[in-house]
């Protein structure tokens, strides 16, 4: 994807768009709820109206001695602001149950869906994608709340014009105090402009301290910290990016209540003015008693409006902190989807292999590729060890493989078959792959192997052979509920090791019956050097078995040498470039081969 399609602005448009999407899935959810959002505040506007005419009412009839009329406008300025009161919280508790509805059951999972299922990494992986995906991650409440905000300052728009009609009634100069009104209004969009424009700024350092929080107070990392000595460091570091971002966000709030006050005062001083006219006008006998409480009435309530409609301003400003990662991502998303539109079926039998083709791979933002310019041949029914020293680019060769990235040049090859033009789900369907950093499921045992193969993930048959397959029998045996145990002391079932937890990952791999690829990325590290020796054994012996029926290729990723000695073909990679391929004994035999030095380093270590 180019990265120019998703660094684009989202323009302000599409924020309407957004908000009348959301309202059509409110009004789908709830057609009386949705109603109810735009009634409320309708006779919202109605009873402040009402409450001020019925006001001027009582007080000039009042004056001129007629009984019932004053009653009756008295009971109805009554009517009015009882309404005002019982529909002002009728509408904080009917828009909240709709947000709700709205935001976990239509846009969370929405949301978790495109998270989710994306065929690529890439946003899991970059810190910049990532950081949009920590704000809009828990924010979808917020993003529904936005409509109504939104809806709301509609409401509170209409209510400033008939108030403002309302005092025109008394004296059209007193029309200007919406300028007044006004002025708060813009004001205190530009001090939240600051503090959004302060925020983004800081990003990095807040970014940097939240990291840095995280790691201190993380459980893995703190053995670490704790035998280091680090944690007075990192908590020096966490504090120093803490107060550069504050720095930053304490200065634009500075701005932001200057900005808040210049607005107030004015219109604080436009009314003032407004309310002398008036008395000066009753003075001189061109408007009644009553004028001067509607006027006090409908400016208070013109007062109360603005200050909501400065309120919900900024908070639909602010939203535009969460709306903007939301469209990157569905932008993002859809960019994603329309290009990794492979359609191809993969061959049911691999009868040639897999070739990569000067394929070179470069991370986004790296400054050298990852993989350099390889060509290599993988054989159908192979297995083939992956070598070399750390970031030699081994576990990208798989991802390649797994079409978690494309290549940025050259092409991989299935059967003669652009891998890129495969169906990517039908070609993962017959893929298999336990990688380093494999998933901790927390449910049960039996479950998180049968995740390894969703359509047979109740069969009891096929998770019993996966677990075989991972050396882990005994493992299960030792649980108290056997496969049936929960696992993770978090949701109160049982712990377990790294090395039980590989276990895991490599019998959730061994789940598929009859892949084409498999692969294994170092997911042995934890264990010990037994336990690796008799899951490769096992793991081959399957490697091979499947092979036989479909030609399944294994590429085995391994620092231990010992381990890559039994493969069909082993591949030495460094700095990205393939520099040596061959059985074990072509390998060593050749002088000064890396392979041969890494392998008889390693020898020299275990036999010494
Ligand atoms: N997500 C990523 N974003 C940017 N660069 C990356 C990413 N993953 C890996 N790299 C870089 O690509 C290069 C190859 O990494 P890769 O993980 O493929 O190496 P490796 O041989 O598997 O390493 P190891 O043996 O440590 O697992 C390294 O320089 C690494 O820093």
């Amino acid at each position: 994807m180019t990265e120019r399609a998703i660094e684009q602005p989202i323009r302000r448009r599409r924020y309407f768009s957004l908000w009348y999407e959301l309202l059509r899935l409110s009004w789908r959810r709830s057609p009386w709820l949705t109603s109810l959002q735009f009634v409320i505040p309708a006779l919202m506007v109605a009873s402040v109206a009402g409450n001020a005419l019925a006001l001027r009412g009582a007080v000039d009839a009042t004056l001129r001695g007629e009984v019932w009329p004053a009653v009756a406008c008295a009971a109805g300025a009554g009517l009015g602001g009882t309404m005002l009161i019982v529909l002002g919280a009728l509408d904080g508790n009917t828009a909240g149950i709709l947000i709700g509805k709205v935001a976990i059951l239509d846009v969370n999972p929405g949301l978790y869906r495109d998270i989710a299922t994306l065929e690529g990494l890439e946003h899991l992986e970059r810190t910049d994608y990532l950081d949009r995906l920590t704000v809009i991650r828990n924010s979808a409440w917020e993003l529904v709340l936005s409509l109504w905000t939104a809806v709301g300052v509609l409401f509170v728009v209409i209510e400033l014009v008939v108030t403002l009609f309302l005092l025109g009634t008394i004296n059209p100069w007193l029309l200007l105090l919406l300028v007044c009104a006004a002025l708060p209004l813009w004001f205190d969009q530009k001090g939240s402009n600051a503090i959004i424009r302060a925020e983004t700024a800081t990003a990095e350092p807040f970014r940097l301290q939240r990291r840095l929080f995280d790691l201190g107070t993380d459980g893995a990392a703190g053995k670490e910290i704790r035998v280091s000595g680090a944690g007075t460091e990192l908590a020096r570091r966490q504090a120093a990016a803490w107060d550069t971002a504050m720095a930053g966000r304490y200065r634009a709030r500075v701005v932001a209540a200057a900005w808040k006050l210049g607005g107030w005062t004015v219109f604080t001083l436009g009314f003032g003015a407004g309310l002398a006219l008036i008395v000066v006008q009753v003075v001189r006998g061109h408007s009644s008693a009553g004028d001067i409480v509607l006027a006090i009435t409908v400016a208070t309530s013109l007062r109360q409006s603005v200050f909501t409609g400065v309120n919900y301003t900024a908070n639909v400003a602010r939203a535009g902190r969460l709306i903007e990662p939301y469209l990157w991502m569905r932008d993002y998303t859809a960019s994603a989807r329309s290009e990794a539109a492979g359609t191809e079926s993969s061959p049911e039998v691999l009868r040639e292999g897999i070739t990569f083709e000067n394929v070179t791979y470069r991370y986004p933002g790296a400054r050298r590729p990852a993989l350099d310019d390889v060509s290599v041949h993988l054989p159908a029914g192979s297995v083939v060890a992956l070598v070399g020293e750390y970031g030699s680019g081994k576990t990208t060769l798989v991802k390649l493989l797994c079409k978690f990235y494309r290549p940025s040049g050259g092409r991989v090859l299935v059967d003669g078959v652009d891998l890129s033009t495969l169906d990517t789900e039908g070609w993962r369907a017959r893929s298999s792959a336990a990688f380093q950093d494999f998933g901790r499921f927390r449910t049960n045992f039996g479950q998180s192997v049968g995740l390894g193969d969703l359509p047979h993930a109740q069969d009891a048959q096929s998770v019993g052979r996966a677990v075989a397959a991972a050396d882990a029998e005994q493992l299960v045996g030792a649980l108290p509920d056997g496969l049936e145990t929960q696992l993770s002391r978090d949701f109160g079932g049982v712990d377990l090791s790294e090395g039980q937890w590989q276990k895991v990952a490599l019998a959730r791999a061994s789940m598929r019956p009859g892949p084409l690829l498999l692969m294994l990325d170092e997911p042995t590290a934890s264990l010990d050097a037994p336990s690796e020796q008799q899951i490769f054994e096992r793991y081959i012996a399957r490697a091979r078995e499947v092979a036989e029926r479909t030609g399944a290729i294994t590429v085995i990723v391994t620092h231990r040498f010992s381990t890559a000695t039994g493969a069909d073909l082993i591949l030495t990679l460094d700095k990205g470039r393939l520099i040596e391929a061959g059985t074990h004994d072509e390998l060593v035999s050749i002088p000064g081969s890396r392979y041969a030095d890494l392998y008889g380093i390693q020898a020299d270590a275990y036999s010494a």
